[in-house]
């Protein structure tokens, strides 16, 4: 039951505007999806639904392990269950690298200063950020604080991780760096669910590919089954109609 997820008939209504049009998925434990589709189509409002940043609609139903998803729930009992990985990183600009990443547990857990000092470090090493534990992260490089931004959605040992684009605010060199990470990631247990325009990744990575648009899922499928062979005429027009929407 753990880190699984079940959504029926989710709807989503920012005023008259219908963002997620009932959207059914079950994805089961330690489940890598990757969500694609053009711009404006839910993709992250449906995450941020999971992660009851979003309210929606009362006769939809999230669950996570089971349990159902309540909006408006404190975040910090989110953070408990459900670690997330934002396009921009989100870090506490005042708190060093490792204080960013203790901060959830000392706070949700009363762990010690010194027990979260230790995991902090331990997950730092994870994502490969030893040597920046003490510094700011304005000291950091956008693919560096994108890493510590993943430890620190580790911090709590969430059963389900989500992604939102994390790699689109980065430049194109620092792309391959959390892409590994989050590569190091899949397989260890914990559901992952990737909104993504990162095709290699969805490709090598996802046991599932989710297409949507306006607000429906249109196709879901292993990775050859949505996004075809690299060379198929239909990947190329989808990927036009991606980076052209
Ligand atoms: N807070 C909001 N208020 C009003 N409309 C919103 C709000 N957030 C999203 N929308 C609309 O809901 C639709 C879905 O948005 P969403 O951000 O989920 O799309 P997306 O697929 O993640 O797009 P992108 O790839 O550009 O991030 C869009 O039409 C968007 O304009």
């Amino acid at each position: 039951m753990s880190g699984t997820i079940s959504i029926r008939n989710l709807r989503k209504y920012y005023g008259a505007y219908e963002a997620l049009r009932g959207i059914d998925l079950e994805i089961e434990r330690g489940e890598v999806v990757c969500v694609i589709g053009p711009s404006g189509s839910g993709k992250s409002t449906l995450i941020r639904c999971i992660n009851r940043l979003e309210d929606f609609e009362a006769e939809s139903e999230i669950r996570v392990d089971g349990t159902p998803v309540i909006p408006g729930r404190s975040l910090a009992k989110v953070r408990a269950e459900v670690g997330m990985v934002f396009q921009g990183f989100n870090l506490f600009p005042h708190l060093s690298v490792r204080e960013n990443v203790m901060l959830a547990p000392r706070r949700v857990r009363g762990t010690t200063r010194a027990e979260a000092a230790v995991q902090a470090d331990r997950l730092l090493a994870r994502v490969g950020i030893t040597e920046q534990a003490d510094k700011y992260p304005e000291h950091l490089s956008g693919g560096q604080q994108q890493r510590v931004a993943i430890a620190r959605a580790l911090a709590m040992e969430p059963q389900v991780l989500l992604f939102d684009e994390p790699t689109s605010a980065l430049d194109p060199e620092m792309v391959g760096e959390v892409l590994d990470v989050m590569k190091s990631l899949a397989g260890t247990g914990v559901t992952m669910i990737v909104v993504t325009h990162e095709m290699g990744f969805a490709r090598q990575v996802a046991d599932r590919v989710i297409f949507m648009d306006a607000g429906e899922i249109i196709e879901t499928g292993s990775p050859e089954q949505v996004l075809g062979q690299p060379q198929e005429a239909r990947t190329r027009n989808f990927l036009s109609a991606v980076l052209n929407h």
